[in-house]
């Protein structure tokens, strides 16, 4: 049962979202999902579910096959022009579960590259280029996630954990509105997974950022999210408060 966010202009709003890849099958059957602005809400499911497809419609990466998306106020159909796209990414933080840092590069430019879409993007390669307010943000980013020391370091010296909280340091670096996270800790063993995700959302938290994030753990699920929306076979099965949710609701999530 998909409930509405209680307040506010959403930032998210897709009504009867439909998506197929191929005309044959549909991904995703008629998704209703409003978030407000502050709202941190876990998306849940089983594998092939639909939950990164729908994270894709509604940054614009994917067409829509049907029903109405908004988002950050922006509709977005079947066909999205660049620069569609190009505005909401501009709004918008994203990071994956493996974290994407340019390996040979060092900290601080990864956390530049937060700046790529922004007009004079060129400067946004190293921090060399970068303008000094860029420079200056990225380091206060880089604070935020308590690797200021390492801002001079290669990427690919520092552990999972940590090359994770430069992903978040280069998500949140051009402050955005709204943070898309697909299994944000799912690469990391248990503690480095609880540290980072505890980061992540007192940060969101602090900022006031809405975040959207996928997991296929529940503990984060529920202690990160305050509203946890369950999908399965591309339909939602339930959208409710973190605390309402049972572990009768979990098992109908995961089971046949
Ligand atoms: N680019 C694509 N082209 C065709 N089919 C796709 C594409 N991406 C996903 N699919 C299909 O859509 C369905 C949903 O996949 P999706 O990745 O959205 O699920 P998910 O819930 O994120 O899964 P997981 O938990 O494994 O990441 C799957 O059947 C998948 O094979």
């Amino acid at each position: 049962m998909a409930a509405r966010a209680a307040s506010g202009t959403p930032i998210i709003d897709a009504q009867g979202l439909m998506k197929s890849y191929d005309r044959q099958r549909d991904v995703l059957k008629g998704v209703d999902l409003s978030i407000a602005a502050g709202e941190r809400v876990a998306l849940i499911g089983s594998n092939g579910s639909g939950k990164s497809t729908l994270l894709r419609c509604l940054i614009g990466l994917h067409g829509i096959s049907g029903g109405s998306l908004a988002t950050m106020n922006q509709p977005l159909s079947a066909r999205n022009h660049r620069a569609v796209q190009n505005s909401i990414r501009l709004k918008t933080g994203f990071i994956f579960q493996k974290h994407c840092l340019v390996r040979r590069r060092t900290v601080l430019s990864n956390v530049v590259h937060g700046f790529f879409g922004t007009p004079g993007s060129w400067r946004a390669h190293s921090h060399h280029l970068a303008p000094t307010a860029w420079r200056t943000r990225a380091m206060e980013a880089l604070d935020d996630v308590r690797l200021a020391d390492r801002a001079l370091a290669r990427a690919d010296t520092l552990s999972g954990g940590q090359q994770q909280r430069v992903a978040i340091a280069r998500a949140l670096v051009r402050r955005p509105r709204l943070v898309i996270a697909d299994e944000p800790a799912a690469s990391l063993d248990p503690l480095s997974g609880k540290n980072v995700m505890d980061l992540f959302a007192r940060l969101c938290a602090d900022h006031g950022i809405t975040l959207l994030f996928t997991s296929h753990d529940m503990d984060h699920a529920l202690t990160y999210a305050n509203r946890v929306v369950a999908l399965k076979n591309g339909r939602i099965l339930f959208d409710k408060a973190s605390d309402k949710v049972s572990q009768d609701d979990l098992k109908d999530t995961f089971n046949d």
